[in-house]
């Protein structure tokens, strides 16, 4: 049974959020709807889940004894990672302290799960060696001659990817011959840990790819509807739900993310990222909480994913979810050097059924998310034709 406190008192239920972007600021309102104490953490000052936070701390997340010490302060019954880019053997030491002494903190979904989906090479082992799912070729290499080999062995396309990256960082698409060796100086030089290991994957030659939100809690495993996404430079652009499905990958989808799902364990929303063609279904990744793509669900279900990850997390009931139809949502990027500041949110908001979210990122170097646009439709296309042209309409200018 769950107890909820008063923030801010000693009688609080405290959630710290490692990583605090436009996923921790759902996410925090959710959690403040049920009187949560948040905490949020992150690399930058003001970042979006600071703003609705109770609190929050700059440090840097990929320092063990940072992350120790944070905690340690605190004291938080949940810690909650938000990215990807945490010391998460810190998280995995700390799970089995909290054990030893009887504690009950706990890590969401569990640490081994945060540990293995931080690094391509952890998740990938595990979904294919371990639990045999269907996925990609793949190799992992550490030096420019394995690297040509990989490529050699898998043919082309291949697409290659830092261990230790996300949203696109450091990846490319291979097409020919002339583009391998910039493809691995790209990979050396975008990822978030520096020069590495770097995954080589034999190109899927799907037909629509999805991403299927799977909440574990306790009464068992609920899945979303498949949402489908367009991607470009490994970024997402555009997701949309319900993506159509034959019956038999829809069956083969949810199959494989209830296997993979089962194995990291605990309580939260994971987005399963899947490849399909026909009724053959791939397994790509796995995010262990809310996913970019799932920002789609803030119109299209009475229960997004951010407030499916709170429920799950505090252990309380999701009996149903229910969904508003056909819905979409068109990321926001800006470029270039600066503050953001929004116009056209009038235009962009004159149609029926459209909703939009402006991050409060502080600021932009280089490129970068910075809102997201969301609207429902008659059917799918609707849908992201309305949210594609609420976004033309906010113009974004850096100050
Ligand atoms: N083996 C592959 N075959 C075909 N397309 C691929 C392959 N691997 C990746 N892609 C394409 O690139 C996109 C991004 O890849 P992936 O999800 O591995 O990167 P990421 O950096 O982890 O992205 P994010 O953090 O946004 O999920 C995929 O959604 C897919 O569109
Ligand atoms: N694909 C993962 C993803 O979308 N993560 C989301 O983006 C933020 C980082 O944004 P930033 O790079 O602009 O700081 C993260 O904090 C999370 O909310
Ligand atoms: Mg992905």
């Amino acid at each position: 049974m769950t107890t909820l406190g008063t923030p801010l008192s000693p009688h609080a239920f405290r959630v710290l959020l490692l990583g605090s972007g436009e996923l921790g600021k759902e996410v925090a309102i959710e959690l403040q709807r049920f009187g949560v104490e948040v905490i949020a953490a992150d690399r930058y000052a003001n970042a979006p889940a600071m703003q609705v936070a109770h609190r929050s701390h700059v440090l840097d997340m990929l320092d063990g004894q940072a992350i120790r010490a944070l905690i340690a302060a605190e004291r938080p019954q949940l810690i909650v990672p938000e990215i990807e880019a945490i010391h998460t053997q810190t998280l995995v030491e700390l799970e089995q302290e909290f054990a030893a002494r009887g504690s009950d903190t706990r890590i969401i979904p569990t640490a081994r799960a945060a540990r293995l989906t931080m690094d391509r090479e952890g998740i990938r082992r595990l979904a294919a060696e371990t639990l045999q799912l269907p996925t990609s070729p793949y190799r992992f290499v550490d030096t420019a001659e394995d690297y040509r080999a990989a490529v050699a062995e898998l043919g082309l396309p291949c697409v290659i990817k830092p261990v230790m990256s996300s949203s696109g960082k450091g990846q490319s698409l291979v097409r020919s011959a002339d583009a391998v060796d910039a493809a691995w100086d790209y990979a050396q030089t975008g990822g978030r840990a520096g020069a590495g290991r770097v995954i080589v994957e034999g190109f899927i030659d799907f037909e629509y790819e999805i991403t299927l939100l799977t909440v574990r809690h306790a009464a068992g495993t609920t899945f979303c509807a498949p949402i489908g996404h367009l991607q470009r430079d490994g970024d997402y652009r555009e997701s949309w739900q319900p993506q159509a499905m034959a019956p038999v990958a829809l069956a083969r989808a949810q199959e494989i993310a209830r296997t993979i799902t089962d194995d990291l364990g605990g309580y939260g929303v994971f987005g399963v990222e899947l490849f399909v063609k026909g009724d053959e279904v791939w397994f790509s990744e796995v995010s262990p909480r809310p996913h970019d793509t799932g920002l789609v669900t803030l119109i299209s279900q009475d229960l997004s994913e951010f407030a499916l990850h709170a429920r799950a997390i505090l252990g309380l009931p999701i009996p149903t979810i229910r969904e508003f139809g056909a819905s979409a949502s068109c990321a926001v990027l800006a470029q270039g050097h600066g503050v953001p500041v929004f116009s056209g949110v009038d235009a962009a908001l004159g149609q029926v059924d459209t909703q939009l979210r402006l991050f409060g990122k502080p600021r932009v170097e280089g490129h970068r998310r910075v809102a997201v646009t969301l609207a429902l439709g008659q059917d799918v296309d609707e849908a992201r034709a309305k949210a594609r042209e609420a976004a033309a309409q906010l113009h974004v200018e850096l100050h």
